[in-house]
C-alpha cells in the first residue's frame, strides 16, 4: 500500500502528516545537552556549523525520521548579565528561544533542581512568545528509581513556582540510550506539520541556501491560500558574507527571487505599492537572522516564469 502524500509544490512528495521544525536544549553547564544532541542525531551527524563565521548559533544536528525532521539549534548559555555585552548576548539567546518550536530543558537527575535551573526556566517563563517546553530529566542511568521519582516531582513543582507548563517530562539517558526513542517521538510530535527543511536525509553543500529559500517561501505564503502555494518557489541566487567588514560585525548578503507563474500572482506577492513584498522581506529577514545569527541584507525580487511547473527547462534551472 502506498503512503498518502501531500503535494507541497516541491519536487519530492512529502508523506502526509510529516513534521519539521526546530528545537534547542538548554540547561546548566554539564546538564548533558551535547551528549543528548549527539545521541539523538546518531551517526548521521549532519552539520556542525559548516560556516562558523556566519553562524553565531549553529545548527547542531538534524534528526531524520520517516515521519519528520527535527533540527537542533545551538544556543550559548544564558548567564546572569553583569555587563551590557552580557545583556546583549542574553537578548540573542532569548531571540533564538522564541524562534524554535520546542525548548528541551535539561535537568540532570543526579543533581537537585537548584537556583541555576530556576533562573533559566524563569527567563523562559518571561518570554512573550513561549515555545513548547519539555523537561528532560537527563542522566537517568546514574540514579535509583526512587531518586528519579523525587527529581520528577521537583521538576513538576517548577510549573506552579515559575508559571510555566511542561508539555512533557521525560527521563532519559543519553549514554545508555534508555528512553531516547521516546524523547525523539515526543519532540517530533510537538513540531508543526511541514516539509523537510533539509533534503533527503543528508545535508547538501548548501544547507544554508536551502534553509534560507525555505524561510522566504514560508514568509511569502503567510496568509495566502488556494493556488499560490503551488505556484511559488524561491531561488537563492547568491549568498555570502559582505567583504571588508569588521569580523565582529558581519553582514550576510542574500539575493533571492520568488518565482511565480503568472503576472496576477506577481501582483499578489508584491501587494499594494509593494507592501506585501516589504512584509515578506522583513519577516524572512528576521527569520534568517535568527537562524544564522548574523545580520542579513536581503534583496528579494519577484519574477514571473510562465507556467514554470510545466516547463522542463525552467524546472531544471530551479533545481527540480
Ligand atoms: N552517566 C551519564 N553521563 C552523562 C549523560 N549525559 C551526559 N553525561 C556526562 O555528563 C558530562 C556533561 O555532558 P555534556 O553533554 O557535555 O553536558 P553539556 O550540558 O553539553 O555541558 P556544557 O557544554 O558545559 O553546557 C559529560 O561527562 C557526559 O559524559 C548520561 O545520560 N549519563
Amino acid at each position: 500500500m502506498s503512503e498518502p502524500t501531500t503535494d507541497i509544490g516541491s519536487a519530492t512528495p512529502v508523506p502526509a502528516g510529516f513534521r519539521s521544525g526546530f528545537a534547542c536544549f538548554v540547561g546548566r553547564p554539564n546538564a548533558g545537552k551535547s551528549t543528548l544532541t549527539n545521541a539523538l542525531v546518531g551517526t548521521k551527524i549532519a552539520i556542525a556549523s559548516s560556516r562558523p563565521q556566519t553562524t553565531r548559533h549553529a545548527v547542531r544536528g538534524v534528526v531524520h525520521r520517516p515521519d519528520g525532521q527535527l533540527v537542533l539549534i545551538d544556543t550559548p548559555g544564558l548567564h546572569k548579565p553583569r555587563t551590557l555585552l552580557g545583556e546583549r548576548l542574553n537578548d540573542l539567546v532569548r531571540a533564538t528561544w522564541t524562534e524554535v518550536d520546542v525548548i528541551g530543558v535539561c535537568l540532570p537527575a543526579n543533581q537537585r533542581v537548584g537556583p541555576g535551573d530556576t533562573y533559566l526556566v524563569g527567563e523562559i517563563a518571561a518570554l512573550k512568545r513561549k515555545p513548547k517546553l519539555v523537561a528532560i530529566a537527563t542522566k537517568s542511568d546514574l540514579v535509583s528509581a526512587e531518586r528519579m521519582a523525587q527529581h520528577l516531582l521537583a521538576i513538576a513543582a517548577m510549573e506552579a513556582e515559575l508559571g510555566i507548563e511542561w508539555t512533557h517530562i521525560v527521563p532519559v539517558s543519553a549514554t545508555s540510550g534508555e528512553q531516547l526513542p521516546l524523547l525523539a517521538d515526543t519532540l517530533l510530535a510537538l513540531l508543526p506539520e511541514g516539509p523537510p527543511l533539509y533534503p533527503d536525509g543528508e545535508i547538501t553543500d548548501e544547507p544554508e541556501e536551502t534553509l534560507v529559500a525555505e524561510l522566504i517561501r514560508e514568509a511569502a505564503l503567510e496568509g495566502v491560500h488556494d493556488e499560490l502555494p503551488h505556484s511559488i518557489t524561491v531561488v537563492v541566487e547568491e549568498m555570502g558574507l559582505r567583504e571588508g567588514r569588521d569580523p565582529d560585525k558581519p553582514l550576510l548578503d542574500v539575493y533571492a527571487s520568488m518565482i511565480v507563474e503568472r503576472d496576477s500572482q506577481k501582483g499578489i506577492v508584491i501587494g499594494h505599492r509593494g507592501s506585501r513584498l516589504r512584509d515578506i522581506g522583513a519577516a524572512a529577514r528576521s527569520q534568517i537572522e535568527a537562524m544564522l545569527g548574523t545580520p542579513v541584507y536581503l534583496d528579494l525580487r519577484v519574477k514571473v516564469l510562465k507556467e514554470w511547473q510545466r516547463d522542463p527547462k525552467h524546472l531544471r534551472r530551479l533545481g527540480f
